[in-house]
């Protein structure tokens, strides 16, 4: 913990550091920059620096002191963070100094921040209430999907995912429906158009909202209403954002909106802090652009700009590895970043034949790390590129009862009756939910079969009306077409969330209103009367949901009070509250996962999702050229790029000890690929590395010489030239039956024999040398893409 609080926590007589030592304690332990930062009042002010200088400190630090030494009220501040467990960790260090009233601040994510103000604002929005839905990726993706098909388009010309991905492009950039239309220069654009217009009438007819509308909706209110803008701008004197670099063109409206240019009306501009690193941003397929980061002086003409240098996180090797890839990218601002933790440990390598034995090979120094008690579990966390690469890391960890965690991949609220569960929730605070009511309007079943239903959707339509009025005028005999079973299994449905709606308004907190909900629906005892075992685990996983819900309500109720109720801050949901729920669950990020250190347990998660955070040990694993740098990235010189700062916020985690490893052959959706190093392993000095196991050398037979662990004298030992063959490698024979051939040349229309799939033709070819693939048709096989290495078993005919 920051030494900033252990000096007011140690204080028995004031919840204010500065009332016993001054000002300076609040910047006890802060370099000149950091403290220069910290102490900065007025313009707006950017500290740029590269990972571990302590950047997310100053923020936290600067808080401390507005509060304790500038005497700033703590419902003047906002501050933004990336994750909500950021959020909560740095609300939870400023209320351990100034007590309850930390909780007027505004401390959240910018999704967060944007549906408590949206809340606030909803008579300002035409909205039919505060209650409104907010949409993930997976609700957006389900409407999109039943308003493509309303249009008409085909599915497979148009696939949901990627209409998706260009409606979220817009909104980023502020582009709304109309303007998309006018804009659309070709077919692909006009479709999007179109879908974007449809989409957006039936979230607006749905009363929700999508993650990119919250931002959106944000920066259209505050620029089309002068007063809400002046409102906000009164009450935030100061705007934090951290990790700046990944902001996106919505957000960097959002924040210069509410900070201001002092000539709007009369209010001084807020002081604005962003502190980022360009080399760190990994969002660009979210829309982030560097752009806000590398033009701040120029948006903001009286800006001052800090760097930081001293790495107080990482050793020298490390660093000095993180600091090498990272140069591989053009067009950056060099950094001098250093350290005086000494150098350290060497970092590890390993190749693995395959992807079974890279995990075992990380499984077993994991196991001999914490034997040894050089680490904890809970010291150690697991990176890979993308969220698929678990699998193999698991099962090995699941067989030697190495306890571990995956950050994201399939979360809880993902799962099916997880989400079927909410639906219900949502339905009961936002009638007008239509993709929530469409979800639960036939789970379990009740006889309202895909005709009723599209004889709603069609008299909704027809009427321009909600789904839900139309279903109340389907209960109600008034849609056409309906036969009067379906009639009155749809009023049955009607007045049963009707019932349980009652009771939210009852005043029954929301733990009592889901175990309800699951059982009048019948949901709970559906599953239940089930032999299949997998619905045993949807009833382990409700009853969970509802622990959740009930942690939540205690919670809430035992949560401080703000001791200074005069600023006024409705907008939050009451406590306890069905909302409040809600809310909470519905924007759970990825990283809001991450286990408190003293779980005990090892952290698997992507790279992006350790972007912030910091281990003593961190594995970062299946560096091979097509997993990472990712496929997409190998012939993109920009995606390449991203993939790179990708390497260096992942290096860059680690504090004591790193370990890279690759595998010679893995398995990617069923099928082996055998994928080169990867270039990111070239690009840290070799004499960094000590290998433990290289890739064999060609010609010279596989022996118990290069298993890992029993060849350190022969690759080890700070041998530069042998060191470095590990990453570059010759490529042979290292899979036992394949035939040792040269890498091979292959145009489309060749036919292959391959050992395993049979006759192909080629597809496709890309790259050039080792780096080469070729997309083989085996017919019923399937399609194949392999990398033309020596050793695939492949024969040209
Ligand atoms: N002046 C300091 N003295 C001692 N430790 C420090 C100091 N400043 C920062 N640290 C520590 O260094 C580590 C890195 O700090 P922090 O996470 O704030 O860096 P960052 O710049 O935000 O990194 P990233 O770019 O990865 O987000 C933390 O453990 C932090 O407590
Ligand atoms: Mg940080």
């Amino acid at each position: 913990m920051d030494t900033l609080f252990e000096v007011s926590q140690s204080d028995d007589h004031g919840p204010v550091a500065r009332q016993v030592r001054g000002p300076e304690a609040l910047l006890e332990g802060l370099n000149p920059q950091q403290r220069a930062a910290v102490e900065h009042s007025g313009s707006p002010l950017l500290v740029v620096a590269g990972a571990g200088s302590g950047k997310t400190r100053v923020l936290t630090s600067r808080i401390a002191y507005l509060l304790g030494a500038r005497g700033v009220h703590p419902g003047q501040i906002m501050a933004i963070t990336f994750t909500n467990k950021a959020a909560a960790e740095m609300k939870e260090r400023v209320t351990a100094l100034v007590g309850g009233r930390a909780n007027v601040m505004w401390v959240s994510t910018f999704h967060s921040m944007c549906v408590r103000l949206l809340r606030r604002e909803a008579k300002n929005l035409d909205l039919r209430s505060s209650n409104f839905s907010v949409y993930d990726a997976d609700d957006s993706r389900r409407l999109i999907t039943l308003v493509s098909r309303e249009l008409d388009l085909d599915p497979k010309r148009y696939p949901a995912r990627t209409l998706a991905v260009h409606i979220s492009n817009l909104k980023n950039e502020l582009i709304d429906p109309v303007e998309a239309a006018d804009r659309a220069g070709n077919d692909l654009e006009r479709r999007v158009a179109e879908v974007y217009t449809a989409y957006q009438r039936r979230l607006t007819e749905s009363n929700s909202f999508d993650f990119d509308d919250l931002i959106m909706r944000t920066v259209r209110l505050l620029q089309t209403r002068p007063d809400v803008a002046e409102h906000y701008r009164r009450r935030f004197r100061h705007v934090l954002v951290d990790e700046y670099q990944d902001t996106n063109h919505a957000q960097y409206e959002l924040v210069r909106a509410l900070v201001g240019t002092g000539t709007e009306d009369g209010v001084e501009p807020g002081e604005l802090c962003v502190v980022g690193d360009a080399d760190q941003s990994i969002y660009a397929f979210r829309g982030a652009t560097i752009r806000n980061i590398e033009e701040f002086e120029r948006d903001y003409p009286q800006a001052r700009t800090i760097t930081l240098e001293q790495n107080y996180r990482s050793t020298q090797t490390i660093l000095t590895a993180a600091n090498a890839v990272i140069a591989r990218n053009t067009n950056r601002r060099e950094k001098r970043l250093w350290t005086d933790l000494g150098d350290g440990d060497k970092i590890v390598g390993y190749v693995g034949d395959n992807e079974h034995d890279e995990a075992a090979f990380v499984a077993s120094e994991i196991d001999r790390l914490v034997d040894t008690g050089d680490a904890n579990f809970s010291d150690i966390a697991l990176f890979y590129r993308t969220n698929n690469n678990s699998r193999a890391f698991e099962e090995v960890f699941i067989r030697l009862g190495l306890p571990y965690r995956v950050v994201g991949g399939v979360r809880f609220y993902e799962r099916r009756e997880v989400r079927d569960a909410l639906a219900y929730l949502r339905l009961l605070s936002n009638p007008d939910d239509t993709v929530s009511l469409r979800r639960v309007l036939n789970v379990p079943k009740r006889g309202i079969g895909d005709r009723a239903e599209a004889c709603v959707a069609a008299h909704a339509e027809r009427e321009r009306v909600s789904f839900a009025a139309a279903l109340r005028d389907a209960a109600d005999g008034k849609v056409s077409l309906l036969n009067p079973r379906s009639q009155r299994a749809i009023a049955g449905f009607v007045e049963l969330t009707d019932e349980l709606r009652a009771l939210v308004t009852d005043g029954k907190d929301v733990a009592e209103v889901l175990d309800t909900v699951l059982e009048r629906t019948g949901y709970r005892g559906e599953l239940e009367a089930s032999d299949d075992p997998q619905d045993a685990s949807r009833v382990d996983n409700l009853t969970e949901l509802i622990t959740v819900a009930r942690e939540f309500v205690q919670a809430e109720a035992t949560a401080p009070e703000p001791e200074e109720p005069e600023i006024d801050d409705a907008g939050q949901p009451a406590q306890g509250s069905l909302e409040a729920f809600l809310e909470r669950v519905s924007l759970v990020a990825d990283s809001d996962q991450t286990p408190d250190a003293g779980d005990g347990v090892v952290t698997m998660m992507t790279l992006h999702t350790a972007k912030g955070l910091e281990f003593p040990v961190v594995f970062c694993t299946g560096w091979e050229d097509g997993l990472f740098p990712h496929q997409r990235a190998l012939g993109d010189p920009t995606e390449l790029a991203e993939e790179r700062r990708l390497a260096y916020v992942g290096i860059t985690r680690a504090r004591q000890r790193l370990y890279v490893s690759r595998a010679l052959v893995r398995s990617a959706w069923g099928q082996p690929m055998a994928n080169p190093a990867s270039r990111f392993l070239d690009e840290i000095p070799a004499e960094l590395v000590e290998w433990k196991r290289v890739e064999p050398v060609r010609s010279s037979a596989p022996t118990s010489a290069t298993r890992w662990g029993s060849n350190r004298s022969q690759v080890g030992g700070g041998d530069s030239a042998q060191a470095g063959l590990g990453a570059r490698g010759m490529r042979s024979t290292p899979f036992k039956g394949w035939q040792d051939t040269p890498a091979m040349k292959l145009d489309v229309g060749d036919r292959v024999s391959h050992d395993k799939y049979g006759l192909g033709t080629v597809v496709a070819t890309d790259g050039s040398g080792p780096r080469a693939t070729a997309t083989i048709d085996f017919g019923t096989g399937g399609t194949v893409r392999l990398m033309l290495i020596g050793g695939v078993p492949l024969t040209k005919l």
